[in-house]
């Protein structure tokens, strides 16, 4: 049987849900977490911010490993939620959590995940994003300190998981859905295609 990944793949994260998902791809990969700094200007539009913050950590990563890279790729992502243009990155603490649902209850709002490739063989970066509409149920006060109570807000941009029990305060969404959970499965094949790693076949 031909071998079809030839190239080591390091995901630069430190978020079970990503492990998880490049998991389904059913290539091997090492999981590295990444330190890198999250801060970025206010004025950024969320297409700019998601792909920045992408790229550091997959940077973070490859910096860490120096000489030892193996020609690997180095695969880095970031999540945000936008909602009348602002940025909703992970609350801070409960109260963060709460306010963010309060506003974004009953609306429209667009989740943004950028994903960076670096080859480590070539010195060369991919970067790009994806969005994903999302229309959320309108929520009374008692249910969002309720889902707020159950801590699964906390590690989330924008305070909600559509993958646990936030899934129930979820209308619909066009677009990608595991864009929303943090790694488009499908954006990523096709980079990861570009550099000879072909999910659906053998490599070249
Ligand atoms: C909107 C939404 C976000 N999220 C998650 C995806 C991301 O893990 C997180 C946003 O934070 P990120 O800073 O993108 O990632 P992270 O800190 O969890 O992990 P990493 O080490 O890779 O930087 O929000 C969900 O799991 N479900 C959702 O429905």
């Amino acid at each position: 049987m031909t071998e079809k990944v030839t190239r080591h793949i390091v995901l630069a994260s430190t978020s079970p849900r990503r492990q998880e998902l490049i998991r389904m791809l059913g290539i091997p990969f090492e999981v590295m977490p990444s330190g890198a700094d999250e801060d970025t200007p206010a004025d950024w539009k969320p297409g700019r911010v998601v792909e920045t913050l992408a790229l550091r950590k997959a940077e973070a990563v490859r910096d860490e490993l120096g000489h030892n890279t193996k020609g690997s790729v180095i695969v880095g992502s970031d999540t945000v939620v936008v909602l009348d243009g602002d940025i909703l990155g992970k609350p801070r603490n409960k109260q963060e959590a709460v306010t963010m649902l309060n506003r974004l209850q009953g609306q429209k709002h667009q989740v943004y995940t950028g994903v960076a490739c670096i080859d480590t063989e070539s010195g060369t970066s991919d970067i790009r994003h994806r969005v994903t509409s999302v229309w959320m149920k309108p929520l009374n006060k008692d249910e969002i300190q309720h889902y707020v109570a159950t801590g699964e807000p906390m590690d989330k941009a924008g305070a909600y998981g559509i993958q646990g029990l936030g899934a129930v305060m979820v209308e619909g969404i066009e677009g990608d859905y595991f864009n929303v959970v943090g790694l488009p499965l499908s954006l990523l094949a096709d980079m990861l295609s570009v550099l000879g790693i072909r999910v659906l076949g053998p490599s070249q």
